[in-house]
C-alpha cells in the first residue's frame, strides 16, 4: 500500500492508514438523507433516486461500507444501518452550491443528457467538484481494507478513481455511470474533458448502462488520453472494451442496472398491496382508465411531454375526461437548481390548465403530488394503474418502467415508454415512442388505453420475463464478477484482443 502520493488536480497528500471493509460503495449520496425536523430532533429517511434503490439491496447481501453526503450541509454523523458501515463525508454549503447543484447538476446532468438544458461552465464550480472528489477519494482509502473491492457510483465522483489509486494501489477499483455517456461531439465541449477521462481510467472495471456509452469512451480515451485501446463492438454484459493505461489494463464494458424485482413482485401480489391498489381506484372516483407517471420532478422525465399528450387527446376527443384520471407523483429534486425551479413552474401550469379545461367539481383530471410516497403506496399505485407513463426526453436506465412491470403479476395495465432511456433496450414489448415527436406519443398512449385484454397479456408477459430474469442481484453480480476477474498483467488481459494505438486511424468511429 502507498501511504502517500501525489494526488493529481490540486490534491494533497496524506497517510491512508486502510479500515477493514473488503467491499466498499462510494457514491455522492448515502442511502438515506438527514432531515432536521422543526423541533431539532433528527430523522433519516430513504435518499431520492434510482441510484440507491438498486444499491440498497445489493449492500443488504454483501456487508461492507458505505461512504457518502447525507443531503445536508456540515453534518458528519453516521446513520445506524444493520449491516453498513456509514462513513459520511460533510460538504459545506458552498460545497453543495459548487459541486453538487453546480458541476454535477448544471455542468454534466445536462451535458450528458443531450445539453436538454444549456451546460454552465464556471472554472470555480470545476475547482470544488476536484476538491470534493478529493475528499471521497481519501474517505474511501481510509474505509478500505488492504487489497479491498471499492465500489465508485456515478458522475458526481468521476476523478475519484485515479485520486484512490494514487492512494491505495493495492485496491480493486469498479467505477458504474447511472447516466447515460454523451456522444463524442457533446463530451468535447467539457473544458476539463480530458481530466474527466483520466480520473475514469484510474479505474480497472468502468461500467455503462449500455454499449453505445462504453463504445463512446473508449474511442475518448484513445483520443483525449492518447491510450490504446481495443476496437470492435461492446456487448451487454460480454465482449469487453480495453484500454491500456501503461502497465495497466483497463476494462469498459455494458451493464443495464435493474430492480430487485422479485421482491416487488412478492410484495405487489400481497392482499394488503391489492387491497390499497383497489382503494386507491376508489378514492379516484373508480375512473375507466387511470394514467400513472412516477418520477424526480426534472426536466430529463418528459413530464411535460405526457402532460401535452394528454391534453391533446382530451381536446380530440380521444380520450374521455369523464372515464380517466392521469396521476402524477413527482418527488421534489435539485430544488435551488435555476432550471428544475422553471420546470416545476411549467409543469404545474399544465397541470393547472389540464384541470381547469376538463375536469368537473370535485373530479380533477390530474391529480398531481409533490411529495415522495411511501414505498408500499408506490406499489399500490403502480397495481392500480392501467397505463403508466415513462416519456423522458433521455435517462440512463428508468426503473420506474421495470417497477411497473416487476408489479403486474396480474398481466394487466401496459407500458408507454420513450425510446430514449435505457430501459427501452430491454423493454421491447412496451408501446415505445419518440419523445420529441408529440403525435406518436399522443397514438402510443392511446393504443396502450385501448389494448384488448389478449393483447396486453401478450405484452406484460414478455416484459415480465426480462425484468424477473434481469434483476439488480445479476447486475451487481456481472459487475462485480468481471471486476473480480480483471487480471493485472497487460498480457493476460489483451490476449486475443487488437488493440487500436492512439496514434493509428480508428476504424471504428464514436457511437460505432
Ligand atoms: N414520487 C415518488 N415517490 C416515491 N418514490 C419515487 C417517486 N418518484 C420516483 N421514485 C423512486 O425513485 C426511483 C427513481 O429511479 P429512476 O427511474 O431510475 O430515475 P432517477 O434515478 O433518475 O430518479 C425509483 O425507485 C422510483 O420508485
Ligand atoms: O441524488 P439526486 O441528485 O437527488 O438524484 C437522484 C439520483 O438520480 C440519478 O439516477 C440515475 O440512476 C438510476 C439507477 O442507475 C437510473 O435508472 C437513472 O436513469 C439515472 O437518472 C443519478 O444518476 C443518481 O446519482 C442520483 O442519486
Amino acid at each position: 500500500m502507498a501511504d502517500s502520493a501525489e494526488v493529481p488536480n490540486g490534491g494533497s497528500t496524506a497517510n491512508h492508514i486502510s479500515g477493514d471493509a473488503q467491499f466498499v460503495v462510494v457514491a455522492n449520496r448515502l442511502p438515506v438523507d438527514k432531515e432536521v425536523l422543526p423541533d431539532g430532533s433528527v430523522h433519516w429517511k430513504r435518499s431520492p433516486g434510482g441510484l440507491v434503490t438498486a444499491l440498497e439491496p445489493i449492500l443488504r447481501q454483501q456487508t461492507g461500507a458505505w461512504v457518502g453526503w447525507s443531503g445536508i450541509a456540515d453534518s458528519d454523523d453516521n446513520p445506524d444501518i444493520p449491516g453498513v458501515e456509514i462513513h459520511a463525508v460533510p460538504l459545506s454549503a458552498q460545497e453543495i452550491a459548487e459541486y453538487y447543484e453546480g458541476f454535477s447538476n448544471a455542468t454534466l446532468w445536462p451535458l450528458y443528457h443531450d445539453v436538454i438544458v444549456k451546460p454552465e461552465y464556471h472554472r470555480e464550480w470545476w475547482n470544488t467538484y476536484v476538491e470534493v472528489n478529493r475528499r471521497f477519494a481519501e474517505a474511501a482509502a481510509k474505509a478500505a481494507g488492504p487489497g479491498a473491492t471499492v465500489w465508485v457510483q456515478d458522475y458526481q465522483l468521476q476523478l475519484v478513481p485515479k485520486m484512490l489509486r494514487m492512494l491505495r494501489p493495492d485496491l480493486k477499483i469498479g467505477f458504474f455511470l447511472h447516466i447515460p455517456f454523451p456522444p463524442v461531439e457533446l463530451f468535447m465541449q467539457n473544458p476539463w474533458r480530458t481530466e474527466i477521462v483520466e480520473g475514469l481510467l484510474g479505474a480497472d472495471l468502468i461500467g455503462f448502462h449500455l454499449p453505445g456509452g462504453a463504445q463512446n469512451f473508449l474511442y475518448l480515451a484513445r483520443r483525449l488520453a492518447g491510450q490504446a485501446t481495443s476496437k470492435g463492438t461492446v456487448g451487454v454484459r460480454s465482449r469487453f472494451g480495453v484500454v491500456q493505461v501503461g502497465f495497466r489494463t483497463v476494462r469498459v464494458g455494458a451493464f443495464p442496472i435493474s430492480i430487485d424485482s422479485g421482491e416487488l413482485d412478492r410484495k405487489a401480489r400481497s392482499k394488503e398491496v391489492r387491497k390499497r391498489a383497489a382503494e386507491i381506484r376508489k378514492e379516484l372516483g373508480n375512473p375507466k382508465t387511470i394514467l400513472l407517471g412516477v418520477d424526480r420532478l426534472d426536466y430529463t422525465k418528459g413530464i411535460d411531454v405526457r402532460l401535452k399528450a394528454v391534453s391533446e387527446l382530451l381536446a380530440e376527443k380521444r380520450i374521455d375526461p369523464a372515464e380517466t384520471v392521469m396521476v402524477q407523483l413527482a418527488t421534489p429534486s435539485r430544488e435551488r437548481v435555476d432550471s428544475y425551479v422553471k420546470m416545476r413552474a411549467g409543469i404545474e401550469q399544465l397541470v393547472g390548465n389540464i384541470n381547469g379545461s376538463y375536469s368537473s367539481v370535485g373530479q380533477p383530471v390530474v391529480e398531481y403530488l409533490h411529495r415522495p410516497i411511501p414505498r408500499d403506496d408506490l406499489i399500490a399505485f403502480f397495481v392500480a394503474a392501467d397505463v403508466m407513463l415513462v416519456t423522458p426526453m433521455r435517462d440512463g436506465m428508468n426503473l420506474v418502467a421495470k417497477e411497473y412491470v416487476a408489479c403486474r403479476s396480474d398481466l394487466g395495465g401496459a407500458l408507454v415508454l420513450s425510446e430514449f432511456t435505457g430501459a427501452a433496450a430491454e423493454l421491447r414489448s412496451a408501446y415505445q415512442a419518440n419523445p420529441y415527436d408529440l403525435e406518436g406519443v399522443k397514438d402510443a398512449i392511446e393504443e396502450a388505453v385501448h389494448q384488448n385484454a389478449h393483447e396486453g397479456r401478450r405484452r406484460m408477459r414478455a416484459l415480465r420475463r426480462q425484468v424477473l430474469t434481469h434483476d439488480v442481484t445479476k447486475w451487481a453480480q456481472s459487475f462485480l464478477g468481471t471486476l473480480a476477474a480483471t487480471t493485472e498483467t497487460a498480457s493476460d488481459a489483451n490476449r486475443g484482443v487488437h488493440l487500436v494505438e492512439s496514434n493509428e486511424q480508428p476504424t471504428d468511429g464514436p457511437d460505432a
